[in-house]
């Protein structure tokens, strides 16, 4: 099972732990053990927290206390008849120490030294710790409070790693008996023991920072795991060998690899990618202790009344060996034989403690030539595995150097292809060169057009300048022109205005006279207009009157209309007359009329004739002045038109020329280019072709030292294995020696009490 960094330790345990803690109650032989790199967690996940809040575990209560609650859990749920006791013990620098054990209650701090437990065969193959406190418990909190008291004895340091590492490997065991009663009444003890392993981390010593003593003391942790790792590894491949005597772990944990015991392995590794390496080596280990095949055995049930007899007998023992030690009244004996069995007891304890000296010293030999064997192991380990990297090194090199080969050879064909285009370009730039001498010739032409050009253009800045003149000259004279224009045009408004006043007086008067002679001639023709009605109508009654004296006074009246006749002819004659003399006025008065009439008109003719040759004279100056500047313009626009022209060409050739030098010069610049990359090239070339030379040397002077290196190697492992093969063999040889002196000597020894204290035969324990 795999669980991220987001699983709960609720999940790791009822996943992984739970069914292991059900084959506990169920008188199996169980055990975690949680191993990995320092600091990913090893001792959360076991311990995590372990006090509980009010009647239940904390979210982040690790392994242990939630075994601890399930068994207590399940056996309460069952009613069942149980004992409980545990241990806890500390393996640090292969020493073992109970963390559970009475206080030393030394003076001094430092003086309380912790007391290292031996641990020894139990004769089954497995081990026994002798001395180790076996505490009884009745509740949950009763293991939890010792699980903090052990807890806090743990050596703990500070790494690079972790700020508080677990420096030793922690195994704590909780042993449990319970009681079945079988059908014929027997009742029968059902025993279960669950270890419970938080080792340490199994860090890289110069990544984890470790220094002095800790460097030491990492070395050691990793020889015990270095152990376990081969231990795995010979159970991995079924070696007939499986070295589990050679370290105090392996020997612990036993018969939890490969033996009868079911084991859950959890393996904690860091996300990080600077943890890669440790990572990928928690990972093979655990890849590889899952293929382990444990054939799990349940203990047998042990009769009631067989184990209390054991204990019984046991305690019986001890209630002896109490009572002598309180009452002192174990043997006497005579004095003499005392004193002879002294003296040969003194003689068999210095020999025993000689032969206890030889023993050590040829234990620390042996332990010196494993761990010279181990040394050289790990030697020659280091040696294969240099060789594997010297053959991927080697491998890479080839690789390189056929890189480079093909390199190179890609490097002469592109050479070559530089060379030609080199030539090529080396005969562009003769042309080129050819070209540009030509292109001087005309850059030359075209320098001297250009100063006549700038000749011209001073020219016409001149011409400029005088026309600016002129056109200064023009203007006030246009001014002048224009103050006169406009001084006559007011004397002439003035004139004219005071002949159209004159005029008007004139008329003003005819019109008055005219109006007085037509009043006169009116009132006259009035008044003749009244003497002509009255005389038509004397004229009507002297008819009437002839009409009736016609018959009367015919010749009266003959002679009165004759007298009325000449009356009316004279009448007539003197209106004639009159008439006449009004036609004579108003003929005056028309020729006058007249008269004035022209004398007006041949006035208003000479101030038409002056005004007219005014104006003609306006004309003339304006129209002489739009000619001059009409024709200034002309030879203006001429100029400009010309100038324009000549800039134009001029600036066409003087673009043309440019263009050309810098199409020249671009491409010298680019010659010079080319021929700089050419020489780069040609130097890159020989640099290249030096350094693979060079590599080729190297690779050749490398392939060389590295089959020295091999060869070297090879020799010395050989050696190393033939001398570890001596060494083993004389190892062996020497132990089986010392075995067979000991156990000739325990004989002796064993006759010798025999033959003095035929009953009470004491124990020798010789390891
Ligand atoms: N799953 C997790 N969730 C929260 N905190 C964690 C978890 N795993 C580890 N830690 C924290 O990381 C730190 C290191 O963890 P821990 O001491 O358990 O590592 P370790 O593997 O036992 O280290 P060492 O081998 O050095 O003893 C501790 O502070 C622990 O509380």
């Amino acid at each position: 099972q795999v669980f991220g960094p987001k699983a709960q330790q609720r999940a790791i345990f009822d996943h992984a732990v739970a069914p292991i803690v059900n084959d506990v109650l169920e008188g199996y032989n169980c055990t975690v053990f949680a191993f990995g790199q320092t600091g990913t967690g090893k001792t959360y996940t076991m311990e995590g927290e372990i006090r509980q809040k009010v009647g239940e575990l904390s979210a982040t209560a690790g392994v242990i206390p939630r075994a601890v609650r399930h068994i207590f859990d399940v056996l309460e749920a069952r009613k069942a008849d149980y004992s409980m006791k545990v241990t806890f013990l500390e393996l640090y620098n292969e020493d073992i120490t109970d963390l559970l054990a009475i206080e030393d209650q030394s003076r001094f701090p430092e003086d309380r030294q912790k007391r290292a437990i031996s641990l020894m065969e139990d004769g089954k193959g497995g081990a026994v710790i002798r001395g180790l406190e076996e505490i009884v418990v009745y509740s949950p909190s009763e293991i939890y409070s010792l699980l903090e008291l052990g807890s806090a004895r743990r050596r703990t340091a500070d790494t690079a790693l972790n700020k508080q590492s677990s420096r030793s490997h922690a195994v704590f065991s909780v042993y449990i008996h319970v009681k079945e009663t079988t059908a014929g009444n027997q009742e029968l003890m059902k025993c279960g023991r669950l270890n419970l392993v938080d080792l340490a981390g199994s860090e890289n010593i110069a990544r984890s920072g470790a220094r002095e003593g800790r460097a030491r003391e990492a070395g050691e942790m990793n020889k015990s795991l270095l152990t376990l790792g081969r231990v795995i590894t010979a159970l991995v491949e079924h070696s007939v060998h499986v070295p589990y005597r050679d370290s105090k772990l392996t020997r612990l944990l036993r018969e939890s690899l490969g033996g009868k015991a079911k084991t859950c392995i959890i393996a904690t590794v860091s996300p990080s990618i600077h943890c890669l390496e440790e990572t990928v080596v928690t990972l093979d280990y655990a890849y590889r202790a899952k293929s382990i095949r444990n054939k799990p055995e349940a203990n047998q049930k042990v009769c009631k009344s067989v184990m209390l007899k054991d204990l019984y007998q046991e305690m019986e023992k001890i209630k002896q060996d109490v009572k002598a030690a309180r009452e002192k009244n174990g043997i006497y004996i005579p004095q003499e034989r005392f004193i002879v069995e002294e003296a040969e007891k003194k003689i068999m304890r210095d020999k025993i403690e000689s032969l206890e000296l030889k023993l050590e010293s040829k234990r620390k030999e042996v332990d010196k030539f494993k761990g010279l064997y181990l040394a050289e192991q790990e030697h020659r380990l280091d040696l294969e595995s240099q060789n594997k990297e010297l053959k991927v090194n080697i491998e890479s090199c080839k690789k390189e150097f056929l890189d480079l080969e093909e390199a190179h050879s890609r490097v002469n064909i592109s050479l070559k292809e530089k060379d030609f285009v080199i030539s090529n370009l080396l005969r562009a730039e003769h042309s080129i060169v050819e070209r540009a001498k030509d292109m001087r010739g005309t850059l030359e032409n075209a320098s001297g057009d250009i100063s006549i050009l700038l000749n011209k253009l001073e020219r016409q800045s001149k011409n400029e300048a005088e026309n600016k003149g002129l056109l200064f000259d023009f203007q006030s004279q246009l001014d002048r022109s224009l103050e006169l224009l406009c001084n006559t045009v007011v004397g002439s408004v003035c004139e004219q205005r005071q002949f159209l006043e004159s005029m008007n007086e004139q008329n003003k008067i005819y019109f008055s006279a005219k109006s007085e002679s037509a009043n006169h001639l009116e009132r006259r023709i009035a008044k003749a207009k009244d003497l002509y009605a009255s005389g038509v109508e004397c004229l009507n009654e002297l008819a009437n009157t002839l009409h009736e004296r016609s018959i009367v006074h015919s010749e009266q009246m003959s002679l009165n209309i004759f007298s009325h006749a000449t009356a009316a002819a004279n009448f007539l004659a003197v209106m004639v007359s009159e008439a006449e003399q009004v036609l004579n006025d108003v003929l005056k008065s028309n020729s006058e009329l007249k008269e004035l009439l022209a004398i007006s008109a041949e006035q208003q003719e000479i101030g038409l004739k002056r005004s007219l040759e005014s104006a003609q004279f306006m004309s003339k100056t304006s129209t002489d002045f739009f000619e001059d500047i009409r024709v200034h313009v002309s030879r203006l626009i001429n100029l400009m038109e010309q100038s324009q022209i000549e800039s134009s060409s001029q600036l066409f050739k003087f673009e043309k020329d440019f263009k050309e030098l810098s199409i020249r010069e671009e491409q010298a610049a680019l010659d010079k280019i080319a021929g700089i990359l050419a020489g780069l090239t040609t130097k890159k070339s020989t640099m290249v072709s030096e350094c693979v030379a060079q590599l080729n040397g190297k690779c050749r002077e490398e392939q060389k030292h590295l089959k020295m290196q091999m060869s070297n190697l090879q020799h010395i492992s050989d050696s190393g294995i033939k001398e570890a093969a001596y060494y083993a063999a004389k190892v062996g040889s020497q132990f089986n020696e010392d075995k067979s002196s000991n156990a000739k000597i325990k004989d002796q020894m064993e006759d010798i009490l025999q033959q003095r204290y035929p009953s009470q035969l004491p124990t020798l324990n010789l390891v």
